[in-house]
């Protein structure tokens, strides 16, 4: 054979390179493509980035990311049809999607990918946790496909889902998880003192980054039963999502309105919640928006009212306060602190799995 031929069969021999496609370019998607752009200039190898695509268009990265950000952003609405990626060329195994998005649409094409050897790295919880049958699913789908990235889902990449199993393939056994969940919701009764309206309050904390794209998927505790399904399930419980009991913030008058007229309708809130500052006020208590599941009990999610000095207080900002009980922690829970929303640290997560897949 000559060196010619040798060399030509050589180079069809190496694998094209993994590319990866952003869905989603709102407050996680343009937090990533920020963060891309600052490591790649640091000289961090990362996968180019082939496609960025959100609900109305698909846009191809290029050199300017930016200007490619800004296109996909700007782009009209659209109706009806496909989403815009899947009318596309299809991701190749190796390839990388990160969905930044909030979709059940997006959600449900996880198990496909990883299936066709597509890894899937995501903030979108709808994943695993949502409906069991699709956490499932992506559970087998993992074991034999591509890897799945799923920091950024629990504590926005606080190292919460990787303590638990790294405790889990030690031999531990989960007894218990509890905690502060939901990173808008420490914000908003870290900073509540009844001297202003409740409602302004959410406005501030979705203007930051930290709520939900629809802010009652926060109020109404969904956020946080999403977080504790698929740290459930992660611990090898399959736990469906109507077993964990939801005490929802959310009075039937937002609960009622359009995605359009959340806004308006968030004044709704202001007289229950000022009610229930002051009656834990008066106890010296304070309010805690509380996460939970017991192995073979029950799993429940709702508002507490706790001492000031209680273990679950102890948090400021966004910051979620999560405690593991298991064999090795069972006097003493492990307990993972840290801020678990917001754009940075999730687009940050994201990355940070994008490396970890395309190291391996
Ligand atoms: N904010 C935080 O602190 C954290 C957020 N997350 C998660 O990150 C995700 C994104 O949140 P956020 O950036 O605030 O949400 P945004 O609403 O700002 O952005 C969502 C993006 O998803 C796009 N999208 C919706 N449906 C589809 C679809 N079918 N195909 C492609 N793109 C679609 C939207 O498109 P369009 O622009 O066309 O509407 C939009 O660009 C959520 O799942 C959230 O739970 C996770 C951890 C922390
Ligand atoms: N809306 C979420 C964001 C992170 O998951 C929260 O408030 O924790």
């Amino acid at each position: 054979m000559s060196a010619v031929v040798s060399l030509r069969s050589n180079r069809r021999a190496q694998p094209a390179p993994a590319r990866l496609a952003l869905l989603g370019t709102g407050t996680v998607g343009s937090a990533f493509v920020a963060r891309y752009a600052r490591l790649a200039a640091q000289g961090v190898a990362l996968p180019e980035i082939a496609w960025l695509c959100n609900s109305r268009t698909q846009v191809s990265g290029g050199d300017d990311l930016h200007a490619a950000l800004e296109q996909a952003r700007g782009a009209a609405r659209k109706r009806g049809g496909f989403p815009p990626w899947a009318e596309g060329e299809s991701p190749r195994p190796g390839d990388i999607i990160v969905d930044a998005t909030a979709s059940e649409t997006v959600a449900d094409w996880h198990p496909e990918w990883l299936t066709r050897g597509v890894h899937v790295v995501t903030a979108n919880k709808l994943g695993t946790g949502g409906d069991l049958g699709r956490a499932l699913a992506i559970g087998d789908a993992r074991a034999t496909g591509g890897r799945y990235g799923d920091s950024a889902t629990v504590g926005a990449g606080l190292p919460l889902l990787r303590s638990l199993r790294a405790l889990i393939d030690g031999g531990d056994r989960i007894h218990a998880i509890e905690g502060v969940l939901s990173g808008s919701l420490a914000w908003l009764f870290g900073r509540y003192d009844g001297s202003r309206p409740f409602s302004a309050l959410v406005r501030e904390a979705r203007n930051a980054g930290y709520t939900e794209p629809d802010p009652r998927v926060d109020l109404s505790g969904e956020d946080v039963r999403r977080k504790l399904l698929i740290l459930a399930r992660a611990a090898g419980i399959a736990l469906p999502a109507h077993e964990v009991e939801v005490a929802s913030l959310v009075p039937a008058a937002l609960a009622a309105v359009g995605e359009d007229a959340v806004d308006a309708a968030l004044d709704a809130l202001d007289a229950g919640l000022f009610a229930r500052h002051a009656a834990a006020r008066a106890a010296g208590e304070r309010l805690c928006f509380v996460g939970r599941f017991e192995v073979g009990g029950r799993a429940q999610v709702g508002l507490r009212s706790l001492p000031a000095d209680h273990p679950l207080c102890a948090g400021s900002g966004t910051d979620n306060r999560v405690a593991i009980h298991s064999d090795r922690y069972a006097d003493h829970p492990l307990v993972i602190q840290g801020p678990g929303a917001g754009a940075e640290v999730t687009a940050a997560a994201l990355l940070d799995d994008v490396l970890s897949i395309g190291s391996r």
